[in-house]
């Protein structure tokens, strides 16, 4: 019997892929209820060669899980379309936060540091230094605003850790847990008593065994890279995975919405949207986990009541902008609101700037709500509105008077998880229901381990590698 994936984003074609990569006999089914592949990722190139994009636009090279990303796109031969952003470019060493009505750029090096910055009122090493005198505090999780706060003060909580939440999952630190971005320096403290001391402990450490490197990540590596995209493109990966599960015998449903979800003796029975039911020895479920939840409640009341708990997706405005006019004074990888000034803007990345395209004018995407959508825009607002407030704030902001000639406005609904405080201790809840109820049903996507694209794709690959 075949294997069914549930879900055609990035994290459903990569299971796909390390499936029939593994087990090339193997017959794979994967259901997909639109009619693209790629979820969230969307590419599209304007008439002048400029590129909107709805989603990602970046990714990490560095890491195990940045080096295994790099190794699949050797392997899918599209390493010669990669366009790096090297580590002395403005786009890598520039990000500014947008702060008490004005903007200030975040230090990038070691100097910047000791030297004090607005908004800040004092150079961030004093902020930082503050770790060796807070005291430890024995929690199981907490909100990262809470960590950051308690070890190195409100005003690093404020402007640097609540916009880059915002500029990650468009979330609001206050709710998040430390350990989605900050796990290691969270356990620092609990086991070593500060993060300073967990963190010269780690220096005499025995250091692991080292991941061997593709070529593609030993030239991302020796070139610097700092991060990447592709010439057309961040859809050009999802395209390009589409295309080998499919030539490697792989069959794609598309319109096929599954509604809901059933085990009986070691089998996974689907039902489909058409009244269809597709049987399978073994279901991998890649759609976000409060979806997830609801097609497993009847059977798996407890499950589902845990997958539903687990991710409170928020949802973004992505407005992309095409100027006439190149007017970006400072050039960098974009700006981040900082929340406190209760904005309906989440940042604006400089597109133009990361990847230049030749007499393209300047091209900005507007990344709005997260978190506070609702509060700021209601549960449907009209795209002209949409774009009309992300042009205000962009002319406000960045201090100019221009308007775009050529726009696109999407509002992706419920796009992104929150992990928050708990999520680690749920997730073993899950894992453990799957686990004790012997359950042919494995988890992958952005819900789980992670919301960047390489977390996705190695959650997908530890999905399936022993199946
Ligand atoms: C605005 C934005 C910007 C981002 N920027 C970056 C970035 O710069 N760098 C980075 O690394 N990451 C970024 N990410 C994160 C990354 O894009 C996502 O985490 C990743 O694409 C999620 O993939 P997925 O497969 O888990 O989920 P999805 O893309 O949500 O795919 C799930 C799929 O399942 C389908 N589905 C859902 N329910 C059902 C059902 N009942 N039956 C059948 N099919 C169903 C959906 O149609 C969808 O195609 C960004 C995300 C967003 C939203
Ligand atoms: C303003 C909103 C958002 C911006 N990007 C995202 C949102 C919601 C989404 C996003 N951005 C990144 C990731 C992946 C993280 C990962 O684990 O790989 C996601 C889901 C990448 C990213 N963006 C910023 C940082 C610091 C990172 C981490 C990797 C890196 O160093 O590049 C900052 C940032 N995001 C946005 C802006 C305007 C900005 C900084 C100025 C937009």
């Amino acid at each position: 019997m075949s294997k069914v994936i549930l879900g055609g984003g990035l994290g459903g074609l990569s299971a796909a892929y390390y499936l029939k990569k593994f087990s090339p006999n193997q017959a794979v089914t994967l259901i997909e209820s639109s009619s693209r592949t790629g979820g969230w990722i969307k590419s599209s190139v304007q008439e002048n060669g400029a590129i909107f994009e709805q989603g990602p636009r970046t990714i990490r090279p560095r890491g195990d899980a940045g080096a295994n990303t790099l190794q699949l796109i050797e392997e899918l031969n599209l390493s010669d379309q990669i366009v790096p952003i090297t580590s002395g470019h403005p786009a890598a060493k520039n990000r500014l936060i947008y702060a008490n009505g004005s903007l200030h750029l975040l230090p990038s090096s070691l100097t910047g540091l000791f030297r004090k910055q607005e908004p800040f009122s004092k150079p961030l090493i004093l902020h930082l230094l503050n770790d060796l005198k807070a005291r430890r505090k024995e929690v199981k999780d907490e909100s990262i605003y809470d960590f950051i706060g308690r070890r190195f003060g409100s005003e690093v909580a404020d402007y640097l850790i609540s916009p880059l939440i915002c500029g990650i999952c468009a979330g609001n630190a206050k709710e998040i847990s430390v350990k989605f971005l900050m796990k290691q320096l969270f356990e620092y403290e609990q086991k070593h008593g500060s993060v300073s001391k967990g963190l010269l402990t780690s220096l005499f450490a025995k250091s692991k065994r080292p991941t061997v490197l593709c070529e593609t990540a030993l030239r991302a590596r020796s070139e610097k890279w700092n991060i990447y995209s592709f010439k057309n493109g961040c859809e050009t990966l999802p395209i390009a995975l589409r295309n080998n599960i499919v030539s490697n015998g792989v069959n794609i449903k598309f319109n096929t919405e599954c509604t809901e979800i059933i085990t009986d003796k070691g089998q996974v029975i689907l039902n489909l949207f058409n009244n269809e039911t597709i049987k399978c020895d073994h279901l991998v479920g890649a759609i976000p986990a409060n979806v997830l939840g609801r097609l497993l409640q009847k059977q798996h009341p407890e499950l589902a009541q845990c997958l539903k708990k687990l991710t409170k997706n928020v949802s973004v405005a992505v407005v992309n902008l095409l100027f006439k006019e190149n007017f970006i004074k400072n050039p960098a990888f974009g700006l981040l609101v900082v929340p406190k000034e209760q904005l309906p803007v989440l940042g604006v990345i400089y597109d133009s700037c990361c990847f230049p395209v030749e007499n393209c004018g300047t091209v900005l995407t507007v990344m709005m709500g997260g978190y506070w959508f609702e509060e700021h825009f209601g549960t449907n607002p009209q795209e002209n509105v949409l774009l009309d407030v992300a042009v205000k704030h962009v002319k406000r902001i960045l201090n100019c008077d221009h308007d775009p000639f050529n726009y696109k406005v999407n509002i992706l609904k419920q796009c992104l998880p929150q992990y928050v405080v708990g999520h680690d201790e749920n997730l073993d809840l899950i894992n453990g229901y799957i686990r004790t109820h012997k359950l042919p049903i494995s988890l992958c996507g952005a819900s789980y381990y992670g919301v960047g694209i390489n977390d996705v794709i190695l959650s997908a690959k530890n999905a399936v590698k022993d199946l």
